[in-house]
């Protein structure tokens, strides 16, 4: 009888129970069941919570939105009360507090998954991957899952702690733990009672929930940095097989590598492209200039079926070698697309996925269509044609190991992995130096043309477009303004590409004065002007010029011009009656 409500004491440091229990130990013992159920409730809301989150991701436009505001509309209930609510539908007891708390977790981590997959699923790495024909399903657990599995695994284990704590609720309430069993919220139950007598007996499993819950912080944090999440483990090691040998071939139906017909893209009221018609043969290199926001990217994404769903695309058609892209359904053009057309993105630091290694994704592409892993030597020869440092090396290293120029390289090699009919490369050297520049677009046409592919180069600026291009294709405004071949650059007929030029420094520009520019800025919409959209900026301007578009003319030369009033006279003016309905060109 003297063992029972005693306070703390050297033997009993949190006093004793109504039957003389030592307190402290039953807090210890009832570690062990509160660790547990936190730990499977937490389980079963991460899994149900990641798999509910991505579905927006896999289920596309139209269903993702609905399943979006179905976790919203989730979201906005309180967990506890659901907790509370399932508790007592599923039965009370460990196993129905664990479901209902897991089920009660689901809506916020599905809510965390879909935010953070959001991210990563616009970043550049995942729209390259796409483009290569890379499905959902592998997108998510290659690129996705990675990336949002540190800060996942982090909260997940913060989430532990704030389980601990619902459960010691619950089982404080007595929807969860029951006697003869023991957890610290029945503890934390038995002790409030007693408070005035012992408030040590409260206290201490209150400490120990609080106390558990910090350690889970601090665990997880270190978990995600000692497991090697940023590797991709001993599992994809394994399955690294033999390369077998490529799919056969479709052969292609004649005509031009690359055909845009009257493209015309916009995002809601915006018109970012206007008409815009190009057809590009094979083995030809093409540059495409044009000041910032003129509508290269969009041209070529567009092309590449890679644009958000948020833009229109309408086109009298679209082809890449030789199959119009609107006679194909979803699936097979995104096969087509990724097989036929490789992409060479901007950014190298936001086109590589951070957590993979360098040749993975230089084969992912491929890997894809073989259904399996290439063989090391298969990435490494890649690596090799785009004369990268040390191939073998740098296919087992990440992007933050390799230099620019080499990432640029990495970039370069998964645009050319699939062996593509034509390559769209936009911006490819912008991040680079000068000296860099030049060796990677010397490497970029070496590669090219031992291909016989086709090349699209996009960049804003013209010497780069000129070292490697034999036609150039000057944009401005979401349309074409002109387009001649690189050895009459130096004499172009339309006022915007002459500014273009003159503005492009070189060794004999007076480093003592300002470079020089073109006065204005480029219209907001392709849409925005009647006329010629460069008019407002044009020091050739005249009255028809403001108030009706010229139209795209070709000429013999495989000239192609939109002025009425051109810096030169163009040699043969096959469509000359055409340009003005009176016969004669305006002056
Ligand atoms: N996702 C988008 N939503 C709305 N507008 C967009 C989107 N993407 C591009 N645009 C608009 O389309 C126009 C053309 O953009 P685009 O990226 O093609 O220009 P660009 O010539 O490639 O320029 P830059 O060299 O800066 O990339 C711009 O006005 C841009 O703001």
């Amino acid at each position: 009888m003297d063992a029972m409500h005693q306070g703390p004491s050297a033997d009993h440091w949190l006093g004793t129970d109504a039957l003389g229990r030592d307190v402290l130990a039953r807090v210890l013992v009832a570690a062990r069941l509160s660790v547990l159920l936190a730990l499977a409730a937490t389980a079963l809301g991460t899994i149900g919570g990641v798999l509910l989150g991505c579905l927006p991701f896999l289920l596309g436009r139209r269903l993702g939105r609905i399943a979006i505001g179905a976790i919203d509309l989730a979201v906005s209930f309180p967990g506890l009360l659901v907790a509370i609510f399932l508790a007592v539908i599923v039965g009370v007891g460990p196993t129905g507090a664990v479901i209902a708390l897991g089920v009660a977790m689901v809506p916020n981590c599905a809510r965390l998954t879909y935010t953070m997959t959001a991210a990563v699923a616009a970043s550049n790495y995942v729209t390259a991957a796409r483009a290569l024909g890379v499905g959902r399903v592998a997108v998510i657990r290659r690129h996705i899952v990675p990336n949002i599995a540190e800060p996942l695994l982090i909260t997940t284990a913060s989430t532990t702690g704030s389980m601990l704590l619902a459960f010691a609720g619950l089982s404080y309430l007595g929807f969860g733990v029951q006697a003869p069993s023991y957890d610290w919220g029945r503890l934390l139950n038995e002790g409030l009672a007693e408070i005035y007598v012992n408030p040590a007996a409260a206290l201490g499993p209150g400490v120990a929930v609080v106390l558990a819950g910090i350690v889970f912080s601090l665990v997880g944090e270190w978990g995600a940095r000692a497991a090697g999440i940023r590797d991709d483990g001993p599992r994809s090691r394994r399955r690294r097989t033999a390369a077998a040998p490529p799919p056969e071939r479709e052969p292609a139906a004649s005509g031009a590598a690359l055909v845009i017909d009257d493209l015309t893209v916009a995002f809601g009221e915006h018109t970012a492209v206007r008409g815009l018609s190009l057809s590009v043969g094979d083995g030809e290199v093409v540059g495409i200039v044009g000041e910032s926001g003129s509508g290269k990217s969009v041209t070529a994404m567009a092309v590449a079926d890679l644009l958000p769903p948020a833009a229109t695309v309408q086109a009298r058609d679209l082809a890449v070698d030789g199959r119009t892209l609107r006679d194909l359904g979803p699936r097979a053009r995104r096969d087509w697309l990724a097989e036929r057309l490789g992409v060479v993105f901007q950014n190298p630091l936001t086109a590589l996925n951070p957590t993979m290694r360098i040749g993975d994704q230089v084969v992912e592409g491929i890997r894809d269509r073989d259904g399996t892993r290439r063989a090391p030597d298969a990435t490494v020869a890649l690596l090799e044609r785009v004369r990268m440092p040390a191939p073998a090396v740098r296919a087992r290293q990440r992007p933050h190991e390799l230099s620019g120029g080499m990432r640029q390289r990495a970039v370069i090699a998964i645009g050319i992995a699939t062996d593509p009919k034509v390559v769209i490369a936009d911006e490819p050297t912008t991040a680079l130096d000068v000296r860099l520049q030049k060796h990677v677009l010397t490497m970029l046409e070496e590669v090219r043309a031992a291909a016989g592919a086709t090349l699209l180069l996009i960049s804003h600026d013209l010497a780069v477009v000129s070292t490697i291009a034999t036609r150039v294709v000057v944009m401005y405004g979401g349309r074409v303004m002109e387009d001649l071949p690189v050895g009459t650059l130096h004499d172009p007929a339309h006022p915007y590409t002459a500014a273009l030029l003159r503005a492009v420094p070189d060794l004999h520009t007076d480093v003592g004065r300002d470079l020089v520019t073109i006065e204005g800025r480029p219209p907001a919409s392709a849409d925005a002007l009647p006329g010629c959209p460069f008019a407002p900026r044009c020091d050739r301007a005249e009255h028809r010029c403001h108030t009706e578009a010229p139209p795209l003319l070709d000429h013999n030369d495989g000239h192609r011009l939109a002025c009425w009033n051109p810096v030169r006279e163009l040699a043969t003016r096959a469509c000359h009656e055409a340009m003005t309905p009176t016969g004669g060109r305006a002056e």
